[in-house]
């Protein structure tokens, strides 16, 4: 099987041209291929195939083997893929990609002949408790249009957070304390498997730098921590927003790298990152 490593940010995914390939358990496949030691080693692993309502579409797997809807930052290196390899051809200036969240467009970024960069219209953020989803009691979620600063207690610790469906779940929390403090590794897992999420989430910690900066990190659902979440990115950048900390701007510094966020608060999501191949 041919594969190539990408990044976007850091968060690196395992790329398989499956339009020719028999149907497989790719949930497994991703599992296998995903191990950092007995693997190729990645977040994930990410198909590209064949679409009716689009130029192509992804589907992606997390490391434990489960699909996501979405993936921000391999939606971007997916284009990048796509082009680079003449399976769409390089005059086009978009490049429309099916997903289970929808269809998203990439707009490529180059430098010279290369594709370093792009920006996708990531489609509008949903917050209602069935969108997320996330079961509230109803006395708390009746008629509400976003749920923000809903505390949870995981383990000894008291989290308040704002959930935002991006086609994928999001639960935001931002904290007082520099990201790198957060133990990250003990909570994270807590908060994806918490009972409030049927499909578990998630999990983003935001530390506010300014009001056009922000610092976080991610705990991915199926995959643990990474070092970048595109959806998690635009999610950050949602809540942000929402809670009046910041404009319809954001760079919200990863550490893999710094993705930027605009949301003019009713309409769709845009984001734009690096898209790099890994050697
Ligand atoms: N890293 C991705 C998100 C991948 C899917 C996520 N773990 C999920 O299960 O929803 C991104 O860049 O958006």
């Amino acid at each position: 099987m041919e594969f190539t490593k990408m990044h976007g940010a850091g968060n690196d995914y395992v790329y398989v041209d499956a339009r020719a390939m028999p149907e497989h358990d790719w949930g497994q496949l991703s599992q296998a291929i995903s191990d950092r030691h007995f693997g190729v080693g990645s977040d994930g692993l990410i198909l590209v195939m064949d679409s009716d309502v689009a130029d192509l579409k992804m589907r992606m797997f997390n490391v434990d083997g489960s699909e996501g809807e979405m993936c921000g930052n391999g939606i971007r290196c997916f284009a990048k893929y796509a082009i680079e390899r003449g399976i769409v051809p390089r005059s086009v200036g978009e490049v429309t990609i099916d997903t289970m969240a929808g269809v998203r467009t990439v707009v490529p970024r180059y430098d010279g002949s290369e594709i370093n960069a792009a920006r996708v219209s990531m489609g509008k953020p949903r917050f209602a408790p069935s969108d997320i989803p996330v079961n509230l009691d109803p006395a708390i979620s009746l008629n509400r249009q976003t749920i923000i600063n809903y505390a949870i207690h995981p383990g000894d610790f008291r989290l308040f957070l704002t959930f935002v469906s991006m086609g994928n779940p999001h639960a935001v929390t931002f904290i007082d304390q520099p990201v790198e403090e957060f133990p990250l590794h003990n909570i994270g897992p807590l908060v994806e498997r918490h009972p409030i999420f049927p499909k578990r989430v998630n999990f983003e910690v935001v530390n506010i730098r300014d009001d056009g900066n922000l610092d976080a990190r991610v705990w991915e659902r199926g995959s643990g921590e990474t070092m970048a979440c595109g959806t998690g990115a635009c999610a950050i950048g949602v809540a942000s927003r929402l809670l009046g900390h910041t404009g319809d701007r954001v760079a919200v510094h990863l550490p893999g790298g710094t993705l930027t966020i605009d949301w003019d608060g009713t309409d769709e999501v845009y984001l734009e990152g690096p898209a790099g191949r890994g050697f």
